[in-house]
């Protein structure tokens, strides 16, 4: 209308113009060139030109006027709705979009590895190639970037139409997906977003979702991991129970922490050699209790106090910090105070020389950047923060207080008990827990080479293999032999007391085990006799005596300032 203005207004002040024409050229104080000019300029001509203009704008806002009403008319019956790539319920509409059965006949879709939170099994497309299982990368079909699809979703019909905004050195292009349901109620919008929503977390009822910070520092999805049962942990008795306790207790102590003001937020420090399940833990807790997991590495090139701030206070709901060998981004920080001689830094050793310092990699985040962090002064409330790090004695005393680690939980290496455990998690079957029928495997159990290597076996436990061993439950067989084998527990509980007798006491990481373990799997016998070979043979490597494991990391003694008890595996540092 705007236009339409200024056009009427120009258009008239030519009239008005040319109705002084003759004014103003019969006036003779004019040059004569002046006077020649205003003649052509202000005649008729001027006055068709006017009325020409005059005419198309008329014509040009009826042109608009009318598309805007055709393209109003053409909406009318489609609720439109957009879901931007930042936002959760982008997943949801992804997921769901995926697992629609139109995508069997659509000409044109795109195909994504990434899987929305989904099990692969769950899409259409692994059904009717017949699933991977082969350990090859899920794929499913989610709509084409810049083409509009067309599906059937309870009897109406839905436009679908995926776009990415551009790039721009500020920020990375973001995609949108905008769904357009024919329908006059919209009712219908919330079912299809409500069945969205139910799909998603169906899919990912048994998985963990991994949040990492991309380049622009905002969170991305990276993975989903099956969930890992707490049984399937392996530590010494009491230790994960207290924990898993310790987080409920938490989660439901919202009102408490409110009534006495202060901040809802509790952190957990593991720490411990290499290997000893830290991160396992952390992952089998968040499974238990349908939490993700946003990994934030303190070392990351370019992270800073702020931007460490921002992306703790934007981490997705339902989610636990995660801050690895938290150590590690302020060893450099910490060396040079023990070199320049702060006295306040009691425990730990230096842990390199001044020529080293500047070789190491350096965070750009500050200690009192972390801390303010672990105050919770960017946290959302009721936030789980877990820390792990190989090496104690190198943390900060400030760090390890109470109100910012809260509890603490040392690890170690596996004891006699967990080297036990995880042989019978190798090759225990649970459902033969009662002695089976009397019969020899098609794989003989690898008995063969029990008996056949020096007999022990087969005088010892040759009346427990009247047995029948089986693949893992669940586990089939496709093509070749099994990848592992079960034996009845009775028998597995044997093997494993002899495995433990020779395992030494905390020499050897749970995942060092685990490593030795996988070469045997279908061979729990051989396991047992090779045992103390191996172990010799990792002592020789390290030299008689020592740890044949990295040294365990831990060697400085734990904070007194955090009143945290050495041998305690879990101590709070709020007691
Ligand atoms: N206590 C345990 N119970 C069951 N599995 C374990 C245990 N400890 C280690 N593992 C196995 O060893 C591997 C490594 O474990 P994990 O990553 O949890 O160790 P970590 O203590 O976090 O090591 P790091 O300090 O190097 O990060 C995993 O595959 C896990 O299955």
């Amino acid at each position: 209308m705007e236009h339409i203005h200024s056009l009427l207004a120009v258009s008239g002040s030519l009239l008005n113009a040319s109705a002084t024409n003759t004014t103003l050229v019969s006036d003779c104080s004019w040059p004569p060139l002046t006077r020649f000019v205003l003649t052509n300029i202000t005649g008729v001509g001027v006055q068709c030109w006017a009325k020409l203009a005059l005419l198309g704008a008329v014509i040009e806002l009826c042109r608009r006027t009318l598309n805007v009403l055709w393209r109003w008319l053409l909406d009318l019956p489609w609720i439109t709705i957009t879901f931007s790539e930042e936002d959760v319920a982008y997943s949801w509409i992804l997921c769901w979009l995926s697992q629609h059965p139109s995508w069997q006949h659509a000409r044109t879709a795109q195909i994504t590895t990434r899987n929305y939170g989904l099990q692969p099994s769950r899409t259409w497309c692994q059904q009717a190639f017949g699933g991977d299982g082969d350990g090859d990368q899920p794929t499913s079909y989610i709509p084409s970037l810049y083409k509009v699809h067309y599906l059937w979703y309870r009897y109406h019909c839905i436009r679908v139409s995926r776009s990415r905004s551009s790039e721009s050195s500020m920020s990375h292009p973001i995609e949108t997906l905008e769904i357009q349901i024919l329908a006059l109620s919209r009712t219908i919008l919330d079912t299809l977003l409500s069945d969205a929503k139910k799909s998603y977390k169906d899919a990912k009822a048994s998985m963990v979702s991994v949040y990492t910070a991309n380049e622009y520092y905002e969170w991305v999805f990276v993975a989903a991991q099956p969930k890992r049962s707490l049984s399937t942990v392996i530590l010494d008795p009491g230790v994960k129970e207290e924990v898993l306790s310790d987080v409920v207790e938490f989660n439901r102590s919202g009102q408490w922490y409110a009534d006495r003001g202060i901040p809802f937020r509790r952190g957990y420090l593991l720490y411990g050699p290499p290997g000893s399940g830290k991160t396992t833990l952390i992952r089998s807790i968040a499974g238990e209790l349908g939490l993700d997991i946003c990994i934030i590495t303190l070392s990351k090139a370019g992270l800073d106090d702020d931007k460490l701030q921002s992306l703790i206070s934007r981490m997705p709901d339902k989610c636990i910090a995660l801050m690895e060998d938290i150590d590690v981004a302020f060893r450099h920080e910490r060396n040079q105070r023990l070199l320049s001689g702060d006295t306040n830094l009691k425990h730990g050793d230096l842990s390199t020389t001044t020529s080293a310092l500047s070789a190491m990699p350096t965070s750009g985040v500050s200690l009192s950047g972390l801390l303010n962090v672990l105050d919770g002064v960017a946290l959302q409330d009721g936030r789980l923060l877990f820390a792990t790090t190989n090496n104690y004695g190198a943390l900060d005393p400030a760090i390890c207080r109470p109100g910012r680690m809260d509890v603490h939980i040392k690890f170690h290496n596996a004891s006699k008990y967990q080297a036990g455990e995880i042989f019978k998690a190798f090759f225990s079957s649970p459902s033969s827990a009662s002695a089976g029928p009397v019969e020899e495997s098609g794989n003989s159990l690898t008995t063969a080479g029990a008996v056949d290597g020096d007999g022990l076996y087969a005088k010892e436990v040759t009346p427990l293999l009247n047995v029948e061993s089986s693949p893992p439950a669940g586990q089939e067989v496709k093509n070749g032999p099994p990848i592992g084998i079960t034996v009845p527990h009775s028998v597995a509980c044997e093997l494993a007391r002899r495995f433990s007798e020779a395992i030494p006491e905390r020499e050897v990481s749970v995942a060092a085990l685990q490593g030795y373990l996988m070469a045997y799997k279908t061979r729990p016998f051989d396991a047992v006799r090779d045992a103390p070979a191996w172990i010799s043979e990792l002592r020789g490597q390290k030299g008689q005596g020592e740890s044949p494991v990295e040294a365990s990391g831990d060697q400085g003694s734990p904070s007194t300032a955090s009143g945290v008890t050495p041998e305690a595996p879990v101590a709070r540092a709020d007691q």
